[in-house]
């Protein structure tokens, strides 16, 4: 995969004639999406509807809406994880992640999914050591010196803020450790590959508040190095930890702004009704 930023500016909501401007911000983009649509079911019905917008780098950013809207489908889309449902597709639009069109013949999605990392809403450990856990994808990657290993587990625990609570039991079962410390261990999995982006579904829903707020520590502690994209329930969430955040609505977007403008001055009457709890 070809990795070169091509952009100067990353542009909130694309101008189309058939949609308003929406949002509008500086940074470079990491994630280009153009009129993107998606469906389950070989074309026939779609449940992203001609999506456009532009995730800029090293930022959080933010998907919120009611259930069932499209926010994971779309989230999934930027490491081809539908690809594994036989009937899934994208039947128009691109996404280009730093520049490359991530459905062209030429790239990897095994590569992909390495620069595209991804942590889900149930914490998933392998069934192996906290060390294990960590140094499993670069060890896949063919990285065997066990000091350098030593080095990426411990630079990833302490990346995820997990180091100082298990560096006396590395090589323990991972699934000895409490929710909020699996969530990060998955954390310091996905890190341990140095992607550039870290997607991240309803991440501390799972969680209890301590844990929660521990994990949004976090994130907002890696957005100095990675680009992250979270699906969240909670507007509490998305608003104390996102730079930017996207409304859908029905497979649609409806709004997208920096976090702070979308919660304070809403463009969109469905995104207002959204936020003050008025449906949904
Ligand atoms: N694997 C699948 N096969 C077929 N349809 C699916 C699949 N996954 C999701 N869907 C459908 O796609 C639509 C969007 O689902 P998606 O999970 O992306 O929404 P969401 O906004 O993330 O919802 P939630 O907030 O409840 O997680 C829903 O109608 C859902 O039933």
């Amino acid at each position: 995969m070809v990795i070169e930023m091509n952009q100067e500016t990353a542009t909130l909501g694309k101008e189309t004639p058939d949609e308003p401007v929406i949002g509008r911000i500086k940074g470079k983009t990491m994630i280009e999406c153009n009129d993107v649509s998606f469906s389950y079911d070989n074309g026939k019905t779609n449940t992203l509807d001609h999506i456009s917008l532009d995730i800029p780098e090293k930022q959080v950013t933010a998907f919120i809406g009611p259930s069932g809207c499209g926010k994971s489908t779309f989230l999934r889309c930027f490491n081809r994880m539908n690809d594994l449902i036989d009937s899934a597709r994208i039947t128009s639009g691109s996404i280009n992640i730093m520049g490359q069109d991530i459905h062209a013949p030429e790239v990897d999605v095994i590569e992909l999914r390495k620069q595209v990392g991804m942590v889900f809403q149930k914490y998933n450990p392998f069934p192996k050591s906290i060390y294990e856990n960590v140094s499993y994808g670069p060890r896949i990657q063919g990285v065997r010196d066990k000091k350098e290993l030593d080095a990426i587990v411990e630079r990833s625990l302490k990346g995820a803020a997990l180091w100082d609570e298990v560096k006396d039991r590395l090589n323990s079962s991972a699934f000895g450790l409490s929710g909020g410390q699996q969530q990060r261990l998955c954390i310091a999995r996905a890190i341990a590959v140095q992607p550039h982006v870290i997607l991240m579904d309803e991440p501390c829903s799972a969680l209890d508040p301590i844990a929660t707020a521990k994990v949004e520590e976090l994130i907002m502690e890696l957005r100095e190095k990675y680009t992250i994209v979270i699906v969240t329930h909670s507007m509490q969430q998305a608003s104390r930890i996102s730079d930017n955040t996207a409304f859908f609505y029905l497979g649609k977007l409806i709004e997208y702004d920096t976090t702070k403008t979308l919660f304070s001055t809403p463009s969109q009457k469905q995104t207002e009704d959204y936020i003050s709890g008025r449906f949904g």
